[in-house]
């Protein structure tokens, strides 16, 4: 099983880890750490959008799970200072649902539709109309009787997420007057994250401690909280509850979390390349069948960290894998015949 934090389905973190998680979310935009280019420009949006007294643009957070796309939704909402409804794609069967969503709408709140890739064909047509004229046709009775009534929305600001941008229609797509893809979290801004959460947890943890839980989280903020949370275990059981870099390095050891914050699933990728496509160059669709995983969920969720990292890299006849991937693996770079290596 790949690595449960990394699993867009939302079914996957217990209730335990949820509520963990709204404990430690950051709620306003201060305490918001790393992707700066996305928070300058949301504070200008907002800003503009207040002083008109306008709804703010619909906005889109696409990216891997687990880097702040809901609590980004939460914050701009708040810091709009207007109420959010959520909700998510397979959630949305029929068009009604959608009107009875929009229509309980106040002027210039939020609505927030998570895994926004999964909305049905239907359904997406009827939001066109909602978010680029505040209004909602829909069909009352059937047959002989069918007629449609046009319903005017209050405006309101569509937020839309999704670890899937590569699925959403181009329709869908330039409904959105503000689109940002959130990137993985460098190791120092991790290390805040993590500090601010012990505070919160009311643990305490060294400067060199959270940099360590930080540098093996896979760049993902809900990683690094989730290793925190296990890690200060460990201190309380061992370490009369302070988190060191001890303690940590022996916590990491025991959950086996790898060297370079990779999971499973990056591990078996790499491993696949290596042992079955002899390093590559391979195709996306090969390596997504052997690993058994979608082909755009690896492209989307996976690779891009893999690529960022160096273990991986894209060629015009598929992917490879580098040096540094074999080293990770303990593994030798495949030779082609007796002769290479000789010189
Ligand atoms: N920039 C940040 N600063 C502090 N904490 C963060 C930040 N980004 C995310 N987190 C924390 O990481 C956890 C996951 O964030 P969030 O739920 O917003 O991710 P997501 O992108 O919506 O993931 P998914 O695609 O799975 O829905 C939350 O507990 C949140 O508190
Ligand atoms: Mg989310």
């Amino acid at each position: 099983m790949s690595n449960p934090s990394l699993q867009s389905e939302k079914g996957s973190l217990s209730a335990a880890e949820k509520e963990f998680e709204n404990n430690i979310r950051p709620k306003d935009i201060e305490q918001f750490s790393g992707q700066p280019q996305i928070i300058e420009n949301l504070i200008i949006f907002i800003k503009a959008a207040k002083l008109r007294g306008e709804a703010l643009d619909h906005i889109l957070f696409h990216g891997p799970p687990g880097l702040g796309k809901t609590t980004l939704s939460r914050i701009v909402a708040n810091e709009m200072g207007v109420n959010i409804k959520e909700t998510s794609g397979p959630v949305i069967e029929k068009p009604g649902d959608l009107a009875g969503l929009l229509t309980s709408l106040e002027e210039n709140d939020v609505l927030f539709i998570d895994e926004i890739h999964r909305l049905s064909t239907v359904v997406e047509e009827y939001l066109y109309a909602a978010m680029e004229d505040f209004r909602i046709d829909i069909m009352i009775d059937s047959g002989p009787n069918a007629r449609s009534i046009q319903l005017s929305l209050k405006p309101f600001t569509l937020v839309g997420a999704t670890t899937r941008s590569g699925l959403l229609t181009a329709p869908l797509l330039s409904r959105f007057g503000i689109k940002s893809r959130l990137e993985y979290y460098h190791t120092e801004t991790l290390k805040k994250i993590i500090e601010r959460s012990a505070t919160i947890l009311g643990t305490s943890i060294s400067p060199e401690a959270a940099f360590e839980i930080g540098r093996r989280s896979r760049g993902t903020p809900r990683i690094a909280n989730g290793l925190l949370r296990r890690v200060r275990d460990f201190a309380q059981v061992l370490n009369d509850g302070q988190i060191d870099i001890g303690i940590t390095q022996h916590g990491l050891k025991a959950l086996n979390v790898d060297e370079h914050g990779l999971d499973e699933m990056d591990n078996r990728i790499l491993s696949t390349i290596i042992e079955k496509f002899k390093g590559g160059p391979v195709g996306i669709t090969t390596i997504a069948t052997a690993v058994g995983e979608e082909p755009g969920t690896l492209e989307e969720v996976y690779e891009p960290f893999l690529i960022q990292e160096g273990f991986i890299q894209r060629t015009p006849r598929g992917r490879e894998v580098t040096h540094k991937a074999y080293e990770h693996l303990g593994k030798k770079p495949f030779t082609s015949g007796p002769q290479q290596g000789l010189f």
